[in-house]
């Protein structure tokens, strides 16, 4: 369902200089949207006509079907609506207090003094800010004045988030923390838009991209499809991002596996052949292609017999009845991920599930969970990229605990599910706390 959409825009700043031109865009409710350009390319203005700040000077935009309007009852909707984070924080914070800041949205659209004080401390509980309510602005580190930021906006339930360059001058974690808050962000339904020349970021996290050059849109589709296009990329004088260009060099090389572009490094670690090759004697009449029985595995070996088969697919051929046989996958001993639904924790029942469940390495997954974790004791290992680090730590053969809750508990378990599936290995995952 389409929430934002330009038909042929057009905007020249005042000097004269074309920032956007004949840009259609379509953004659909829900996803997750990267505008990915060089500097200077045009996202800034888009996303100023995407909230009626700015006004075109051909074309239009619509929200929800129908033509923006610029008189001032229409432009404090839209702007309600559609919320634009800022690349420099110093820009959108003003207020004496992070309070006071946070507050000035709500108060603005008239709610009451409770219902500020209310929405104010949720939306500070949830971006973690709450221990700085009181402080000055200029007091803050540059990750949480971009959280100040972000609160501000999110402060007026906005159903479309555009944050200008989100992750820039923030360290590593801060980002990862800032990704996995947009995450979640989403799985309640948020639309999200993000700037970014950061073509690695825009691949791995977007539902869809629009790569942007001199003012316009000059490539769109799913990450895979906008970001390998090398003329595309070349015009807009970007680079391919890592992993497709890893993935592509394997290919060139034999050593990966021609399914889907790799997203993040499970994916990567799956596209790689397994190197277990072998030299052994087959009967004259094999030919390349065959599958061969080559015995059994036994004792703690197998996995789903106490004798297992061990097949082996025929690469090559050599003299003498020699071949290069390539071990199939089907019985590869990794470990489980189990999910537990923060909604429904109950102290003494995770202790004795926890218990049963042998569990090595627990991460957890949005706000909620964390700070549960936080208050009673449960030691965290992983708290970011928590789906990929718990991926990876099963394929290693440990148990892992994935605390999340919301609707990321079925996320999560659909997106190792889904790996599950691609990969052919057998991962045990399950949702402890949730009878089916
Ligand atoms: N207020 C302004 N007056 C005149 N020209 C402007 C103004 N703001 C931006 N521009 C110009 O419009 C073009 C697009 O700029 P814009 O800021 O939208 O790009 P961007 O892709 O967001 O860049 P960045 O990544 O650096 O933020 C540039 O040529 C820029 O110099």
């Amino acid at each position: 369902m389409s929430i934002l959409e330009t038909k042929n825009l057009k905007y020249t700043y005042p000097d004269g200089t074309t920032a956007i031109n004949n840009v259609d865009i379509e953004i659909n409710k829900g996803k997750k949207i990267a505008f990915v350009g060089r500097n200077g390319s045009g996202k800034s203005t888009l996303f100023l006509l995407l909230n009626g700040t700015l006004e075109p000077d051909e074309g239009e935009i619509l929200y929800h079907n129908e033509p923006i309007k610029y008189d001032s009852k229409s432009l404090r909707e839209i702007r309600k609506n559609v919320g634009i984070v800022f690349q420099n924080p110093d820009d959108q914070i003003f207020a004496p207090t992070i309070y006071q800041d946070v507050g000035f949205g709500p108060t603005n659209l008239g709610y009451s003094k409770d219902e500020v004080d209310e929405v104010v401390n949720n939306t500070l509980e949830y971006m973690g800010l709450k221990h700085l309510k009181d402080k000055p602005p200029h007091h803050l580190s540059g990750g949480q004045k971009k959280r100040v930021a972000i609160a501000g906006v999110v402060a007026m339930d906005p159903e479309v988030v555009i944050l200008d360059e989100p992750l820039s001058n923030l360290d590593p974690v801060g980002a990862d923390e800032l990704l996995d808050l947009l995450n979640e962000y989403n799985h309640f339904g948020k639309t999200i838009i993000i700037s970014t020349h950061n073509v690695d970021l825009a691949y791995q996290w977007a539902d869809y991209v629009y790569l942007m050059s001199n003012s316009e849109v000059i490539n769109e589709g799913t990450p895979d499809d906008a970001l390998s296009d090398s003329n595309a990329l070349k015009k807009a004088a970007l680079t391919q991002p890592t992993y497709l260009e890893i993935y592509h060099e394997l290919m060139i090389r034999g050593l990966a596996h021609n399914h889907r572009a790799p997203k993040d490094i499970p994916e990567l670690v799956d596209t790689l052949k397994p190197l277990d090759l072998m030299w052994v004697n087959v009967p004259p009449e094999t030919k390349v292609g065959d599958y061969l029985n080559l015995g059994v595995m036994y004792g703690e070996y197998a996995e789903h017999s106490p004798y297992e088969a061990v097949n082996a697919r025929v690469l090559h051929i050599h003299e003498n009845n020699m071949a290069i046989v390539e071990f199939d996958r089907h019985g590869f001993r990794a470990g489980g991920i189990m999910l537990y639904d923060m909604d429904k924790y109950e102290p003494d029942e995770f202790g004795e599930l926890i218990k049963d469940a042998d569990i090595e390495v627990i991460g957890a997954m949005g706000k909620k969970s964390k700070s549960i974790a936080e208050d009673e004791g449960i030691p965290l290992s992983i708290t970011t990229n928590v789906i990929d680090r718990s991926i990876l730590t099963a394929l290693c053969g440990k148990r892992c605990l994935i605390l999340t809750n919301g609707g990321m508990v079925d996320h999560a378990l659909k997106r190792i599910n889904d790996y599950a599936e691609n990969s052919g290995i057998e991962l045990h995952v399950g949702i402890l706390n949730r009878r089916y």
